[in-house]
């Protein structure tokens, strides 16, 4: 079976490729130049694929989850988490450096580097694919362990702005392929995360409070929401929601039926094993400055207040 990544070898999606091939059996990668010829591969049933989802500094990867939506025949069926280290790389007869090269997501993970050096951003395809066409003038960011691949020398290491950064990709197959595992998910009554689409489809006061009763009520936890513009038309927008449940748990099918009774449409994006989070605490937050944090701000919590 082929597995598609977003290439040249040695990017982060490659990273996660391996990771995926080590639990899979006979997985033969294959390089892709851009996300679109990755996902026509899948909806052609040529194959399953990886695909960047979310950084916890950048956040989701806008484009992929926009693409993800739009699709006919792909969904989810794994998610892989790949520690985010980025090296500096340059060409060993570099000039005078004015250009730094990376997938946007990569430029925004390293902007303390790029500030501090004037250097002007240029985005690439994918970070092995700045690495690959590198120029003179310019430092690529890319993934450790690349300096021999593409002949480049190290110019600096670790230069993320943020340590205990990672980025989750999904594993991506034609929705057939999908619908099958997710029987085998269910047979072993496994611990699943569920990903959704839901598009509102009459507006007016309360159709998000109302969309998320509907989680509450039949307590089905939800991890992350965010809004994507239906594109292009004013005022509309689809809502991404990651759910602890699968679609055949009973609280999670009386969501999906009482959504569509409301009228919305929905689509189910991911169904994949759920793997425990480790939960910080509140006063290891990088909470941001001047707000009020009760865990520590007695003053808050006391009787002054
Ligand atoms: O895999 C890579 O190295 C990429 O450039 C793709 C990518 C895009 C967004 C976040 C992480 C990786």
């Amino acid at each position: 079976m082929k597995l598609y990544y977003l290439g040249p070898l040695g990017s982060f999606t490659y990273q996660a490729a391996l990771q995926v091939s080590a639990y899979v059996p006979d997985v033969q990668l294959a390089s892709c130049g851009t996300e679109r010829e990755l996902l026509d591969h899948i909806e052609r049933g040529e194959g399953q694929g990886i695909l960047a989802w979310e950084n916890n500094v950048e956040g989701y990867v806008a484009p992929n989850l926009d693409k993800l939506i739009d699709a006919h025949n792909v969904a989810g069926i794994g998610r892989i988490s790949v520690d985010v280290i980025f090296d500096a790389y340059v060409c060993p007869d570099h000039t005078e450096l004015t250009e730094v090269t990376a997938h946007p997501h990569g430029l925004a993970q390293c902007l303390n580097f790029t500030q501090e050096r004037g250097l002007r951003p240029v985005p690439a395809h994918s970070n092995t694919a700045a690495c690959e066409n590198l120029e003179a003038h310019q430092v690529a960011l890319a993934p450790r362990g690349n300096a021999e691949r593409f002949a480049l020398d190290v110019y600096a290491q670790g230069v993320q702005d943020y340590s205990g950064a990672h980025t989750d990709f999904l594993h991506l197959a034609s929705r057939d392929d999908a619908l099958r595992l997710s029987g085998v998910l269910r047979e072993n009554n496994a611990a699943c995360e569920s990903i959704l689409t839901v598009i509102p489809l009459y507006t007016g006061p309360g159709v998000i409070a109302n969309l998320l009763d509907v989680f509450r009520d039949n307590g089905v936890n939800m991890t992350s929401l965010i809004s994507r513009p239906i594109k292009a038309v004013d005022g509309t927008y689809s809502f991404i929601i990651t759910l602890d449940a699968a679609p055949w748990d009973a609280s999670m099918s009386h969501v999906l039926d009482e959504v569509r009774a409301h009228g919305d449409w929905v689509k189910i994006l991911a169904v994949y094993p759920r793997y425990e989070v480790q939960k910080i605490p509140v006063v290891d937050w990088n909470l941001p400055h001047l707000g009020v944090n009760p865990m520590l701000d007695m003053s808050y919590a006391g009787e002054e207040r």
